[in-house]
């Protein structure tokens, strides 16, 4: 599989630890001599290693990571950490081996012992929760901006170290990507940290040897039942995120039944934050909701209270700024002081999430990265407040991402649109016409059914959908969000659906 996009980044001036002194750290089992063996960086991935590496050999999926060992060797590695399969699969490739029994589960302490990241660590904050994780972790990073210090940000979108901004691969790195991620953020200055933490990431100790100061929780609903056999599962996945050897201090949004859940749950203390109605410590009222913002109110204990809005559109983003405040006042800030810094707007850019493409004439075009039921139905309420005409919704479906949400993502937007464009999304192994197919059968499920269109090819579903629009009807385009490829049968073939829906704009006068 071709992948244009970029290795999480390491430190710059990476200070050497003995593979001596590790093995004897840890009391591992090792294999050859360790004598003068000095490690500068950690990898799991041979195509990516650096001299002065250790190669970790994982099993995997498809393959034995030890199986690279020896074009590992040859790119610099100067040690191999595996398990005792591994081992025997690597005797002959030159290397000194450590052994453990699972590289997975060592990886993350490993990592943090050879980049030092646990050695005066920045303020940590993580986010979790099925929807609004990138859009809450942004909006954390804005206000600590705002706030005056230098942050860095992981999501699934993109990696921040202070100005310098990178494309993403997966949303949490591997553990050792996301250390040498925060050594290299702590040779930037970097003060605050903000994670966007998957339940993958939670399942495959991808964030082991990180202690959190704050972690926040926004949603659970129906998603990802490819990887976790039930809702339950899925929960428990989130749920090992509010330990106390992950967390200090937890954040619960009440917006979802899993939140009170969770809040019962908790093995460490957590606040609450929900609407008006709920037994929440903190209340988010939403003022105003236009085309531009949405602004609201927060009020917490002890009379706190404090009003201000977010360049986006919805009541949801509201509610994701309201957690990201809570989680700010849980990491020590005062309200009051944020309230100051945020001077009436938290200045958060969000790309891709309900990411307005259009100018002032013609329809507005959102394009947005909703792949789950509730995302459509909350991106279409959202449009729906401030749309004058119609809502007209563009949208497909991943392929090999759980097929059992398909019905119900094509129901959703049949009940909340005026007209559905049915198009492709990334097929990767699967036949895009089935695809279609499920969701178009989905739609058929709603009570109320909006005009079907069926475009395969998304570059010729966004014209359709502009060709079908007038002044004052509103298009969201929901999947591709900030991503610039597609996947069919395994290959990325560069694809921006928010460069596509521009040039559609303009071939059709409006921009
Ligand atoms: C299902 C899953 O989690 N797979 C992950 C897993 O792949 P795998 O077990 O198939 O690995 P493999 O291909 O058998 O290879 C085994 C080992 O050999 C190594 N190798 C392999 C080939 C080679 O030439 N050289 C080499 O060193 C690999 O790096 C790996 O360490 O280990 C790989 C190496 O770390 C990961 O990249 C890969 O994530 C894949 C790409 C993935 O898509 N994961 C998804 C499910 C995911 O984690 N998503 C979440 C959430 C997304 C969301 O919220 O929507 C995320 O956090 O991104
Ligand atoms: N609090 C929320 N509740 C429900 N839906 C939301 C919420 N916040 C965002 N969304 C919807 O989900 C989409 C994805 O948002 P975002 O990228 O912030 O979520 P995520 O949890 O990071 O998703 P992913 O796990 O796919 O990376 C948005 O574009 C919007 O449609």
């Amino acid at each position: 599989m071709s992948d244009r996009i970029p290795p999480v980044l390491r430190p710059e001036h990476p200070s050497a630890r003995s593979l001596s002194g590790l093995v004897a750290e840890f009391g591992l089992e090792s294999v050859g001599s360790l004598d003068g063996v000095e490690l500068t960086g950690i990898t799991l991935r041979s195509p990516e290693v650096e001299p002065g590496d250790l190669f970790v050999g994982m099993p995997g999926a498809t393959t034995h990571g030890a199986q690279y060992a020896e074009a590992a060797k040859e790119s610099g590695a100067v040690a191999l950490l595996t398990d005792p399969a591994g081992a025997e699969i690597a005797r002959d490739a030159g290397l000194p081996i450590v052994i453990v029994d699972s590289p997975r589960a060592a990886l993350g302490e490993l990592s943090s012992w050879l980049y030092q990241t646990n050695v005066h660590p920045p303020l940590t904050l993580g986010v979790t929760g099925t929807n609004g994780k990138t859009s809450t972790s942004y909006i954390l990073e804005a206000i600590l901006r705002q706030l005056g210090l230098v942050t860095g940000l992981s999501t699934t979108a993109e990696r921040h170290i202070g100005d310098l901004t990178v494309v993403s691969r997966l949303t949490t790195p591997e553990a050792s990507e996301i250390h040498a991620l925060l050594a290299r953020m702590r040779e930037s200055e970097v003060r605050a940290v903000v994670l966007e933490v998957s339940a993958q990431a939670l399942s495959k100790n991808r964030i082991d040897g990180i202690s959190f100061d704050v972690v926040g929780f926004t949603n659970l609903s129906h998603d990802h039942l490819d990887d976790y056999s039930t809702m339950e599962e899925y929960f428990e996945a989130k749920r090992a995120f509010f330990e106390p050897d992950r967390a200090r201090r937890g954040v619960v949004s009440l917006d979802s039944p899993w939140g009170a859940r969770l809040v019962e749950e908790s093995r460490i203390p957590v606040t609450t934050v929900g609407s008006p109605g709920d037994d929440a410590e903190w209340i988010m009222d939403v003022l105003e909701e236009t085309a531009a913002y949405t602004s609201f109110t927060l009020t917490g204990p002890e009379g706190r209270s404090m009003q201000t809005r977010v360049p986006l559109i919805g009541r949801h983003m509201a509610a994701n700024a309201a957690l990201a405040i809570v989680m700010l006042v849980e990491a020590g800030f005062e309200l009051e002081a944020i309230e100051h810094a945020v001077h009436g707007e938290i200045t958060a850019y969000l790309p891709g999430r309900t990411e307005r493409v259009s100018g002032d004439r013609g329809p507005a075009v959102f394009v947005d990265f909703g792949h789950s039921p509730d995302a459509f139905l909350k991106s279409l309420e959202a449009v729906r407040r401030f749309t004058t005409g119609r809502v007209i919704m563009v949208f497909g479906a991943d392929g090999d991402r759980d097929a059992t949400k398909r019905h119900e993502m094509g129901r959703v937007a049949s009940e909340h649109s005026d007209i559905l464009v049915i198009t492709d999304h990334h097929p990767r192994f699967e036949d895009p016409e089935s695809i279609r197919a499920t969701l178009i059968e989905g739609a058929g499920l709603a009570e109320h059914q909006a005009e079907l269109h069926e475009v395969s090819p998304p570059e010729q579903a966004i014209r359709h959908a502009i060709s079908l629009a007038r002044e004052g009807d509103s298009i969201l385009w929901a999947g591709p969000g900030h991503q610039d490829y597609r996947d069919i049968r395994g290959v990325r073939t560069p694809y921006s659906a928010r460069d596509e829906a521009r040039a559609a704009l303009r071939e059709a006068g409006w921009a």
